[in-house]
C-alpha cells in the first residue's frame, strides 16, 4: 500500500514494442528501507520495466513516481542510481576515480565524496584495488566497481538489473552485503535476478511477473501459500509431498519405525515453478 514511506509508485503501467506487449498494467510500490525483487522467466519484461523506472524508456500508459517526481526528473536530481544489465564500467579510469565520477554526476557535495567513496570500496572488498585501472580487473571485479558506484553516498533508490550474474560465490556475498547495507541505511533497492535463492535471501518483498504481475508479497508469505511439505526418508519411499496436517502423522510413523528422514519446506523456487512451470532458468 502507498504510505509516507513509499518512494516508488508505479500504477497501471503499459509498454509495448510494436505489437508485442511487454508490460501489461503493472502496479508496484517500493518503500524506503526495502529490497524488492522483480522475478520472472527470460523475456518476462523485467528489464523493460526497470528501464522505465530509471527513465531510459518512455511508458505507453500509466504512471511512475519516484519521490513524487517523474523518472527523468528523479534521475536528474540525483536521488537514484542504476546498474543496467550488461553494463560495463569505464575501463580507462581507476576504481576510486570511477566511483567518484558517478557520485559527482549524482550531484553530491564535494566535501562528502571522499568518505563515501572509501566506504563503498570497503563494502565491496576492493580496498587493495583502489588505484587499479579498471581495464586490468576481472569481469567479476568490474561488476563490483559498478555496484560500489551505485551504492556510494547512499542514493535514495538503487536499481540493479541482475547485479550478480556470472559472479563467484565470494563476490556475490559482497554484493549482497552492499545491498543489505544500503537497505539498512534507508535506501530502497529494486533488483532483478534469476537466482531465486538470492532473491529469497535479500528481498523484503518480491513481484513475480510475466508481462503482468502474477503474484507478490514477502518471500516467506509466498512460500506458505504452497500447501505441502516434502519428507525424504531412508525407507525406500523416497520423497513425498504431503499436507502440513498429514506431515505430523507421517513423521510420527517414521519416528516410531526409527527411519531416518528430512523435512523440507517449500522454497521460493518451488513457488516460481508453481507459477511459471518448470521450464525456467532459475538456479
Ligand atoms: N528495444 C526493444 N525492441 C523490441 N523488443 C524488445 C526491446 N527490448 C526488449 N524487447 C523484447 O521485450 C521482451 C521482454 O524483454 P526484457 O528484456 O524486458 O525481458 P527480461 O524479463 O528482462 O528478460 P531476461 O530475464 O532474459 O533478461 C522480449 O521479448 C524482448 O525481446
Amino acid at each position: 500500500m502507498k504510505s509516507r514511506d513509499t518512494i516508488v509508485w508505479i500504477e497501471g503501467l503499459w509498454k509495448s514494442f510494436g505489437s508485442l506487449v511487454v508490460n501489461e498494467d503493472i502496479n508496484i510500490y517500493i518503500n524506503y528501507g526495502e529490497v524488492v525483487s522483480v522475478l520472472g522467466p527470460n523475456g518476462a519484461g523485467k528489464t523493460t520495466l526497470l528501464r522505465q523506472v530509471y527513465g531510459e524508456l518512455r511508458s505507453d500508459k500509466g504512471e511512475i513516481f519516484i519521490m513524487g517526481m517523474s523518472p527523468g526528473k528523479a534521475r536528474g536530481s540525483g536521488v537514484m542510481s542504476v546498474v543496467p544489465q550488461e553494463a560495463m564500467p569505464f575501463h580507462l579510469l581507476r576504481v576510486a576515480e570511477h566511483i567518484e565520477m558517478l557520485v559527482r554526476l549524482r550531484g553530491m557535495s564535494k566535501g562528502m565524496i571522499r568518505q563515501c567513496v572509501d566506504e563503498a570500496i570497503d563494502i565491496v572488498g576492493l580496498g587493495d584495488y583502489r588505484n587499479s585501472l579498471i581495464y586490468d580487473l576481472s569481469g567479476g571485479m568490474k561488476r563490483l566497481v559498478l555496484v560500489a558506484s551505485a551504492i556510494a553516498c547512499r542514493p535514495r533508490l538503487i536499481i540493479l538489473d541482475e547485479p550478480t550474474v556470472g559472479i563467484d560465490a565470494q563476490n556475490r556475498r559482497r554484493i549482497w552485503e552492499a545491498i543489505r547495507g544500503a537497505r539498512d541505511g534507508g535506501s530502497a533497492v529494486i533488483l532483478t535476478t534469476h537466482y531465486l535463492h538470492e532473491a529469497e535471501e535479500l528481498s523484503d518483498r518480491v513481484y513475480l511477473m510475466n508481462r503482468r504481475i502474477l503474484m507478490d508479497g514477502p518471500p516467506g508469505e509466498l512460500r506458505r501459500r504452497l500447501p505441502w511439505v516434502e519428507i525424504r526418508s531412508d525407507d525406500g519411499a523416497g520423497s513425498i509431498r504431503v499436507s502440513w496436517d498429514e506431515a505430523v502423522n507421517v513423521i510420527n510413523d517414521l519416528v516410531r519405525r526409527r527411519v531416518r528422514f528430512e523435512v523440507r519446506e517449500p522454497s521460493l523456487e518451488d513457488v516460481f515453478i508453481e507459477v511459471f512451470g518448470d521450464g525456467h532458468e532459475a538456479e
